[in-house]
């Protein structure tokens, strides 16, 4: 199993590019549009995924799948929201999840 460095070291990457003038990258340019830009790049990737499902083609799907993380990961970066945030919700979900286990089960 790959560990999330790469997913960190990314997100330090965003970091930085916060930093960065608009013209010097795509991250920082997007940055630059704002928050509604950003967000219309996440459906628009969100979608692709969607086509992707569709036409059965596994590297395609794996390919939306990174871009969908990735712009989310912009998004993340953009609100200060860290990896280690979204990990610690999964946590917390993970210590809630017999419940959910029981109700998929119909016990209640
Ligand atoms: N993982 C990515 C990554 N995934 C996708 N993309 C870019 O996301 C863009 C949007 O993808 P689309 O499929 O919509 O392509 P497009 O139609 O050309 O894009 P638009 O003109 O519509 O925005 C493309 O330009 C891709 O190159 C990425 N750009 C950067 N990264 C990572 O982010 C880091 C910082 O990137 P820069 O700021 O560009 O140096 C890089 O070192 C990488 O690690």
């Amino acid at each position: 199993m790959i560990d999330l460095e790469v997913i960190h070291r990314v997100q330090e990457t965003l970091i930085a590019r916060k930093d960065a003038a608009p013209d010097s990258s795509y991250v920082a340019s997007l940055y630059a549009k704002g928050t509604d830009a950003i967000c219309k790049k996440v459906a628009e990737e969100a979608a692709e995924v969607i086509m992707a499902a569709k036409d059965g083609d596994r590297l395609h799907l794996v390919r939306e799948v990174c871009d969908v993380w990735f712009h989310t990961l912009v998004l993340m970066t953009h609100f200060g929201i860290g990896v280690d945030d979204v990990m610690m919700e999964f946590r917390r979900r993970e210590g809630i999840s017999g419940i959910d286990e029981k109700k998929s089960r119909g016990t209640k």
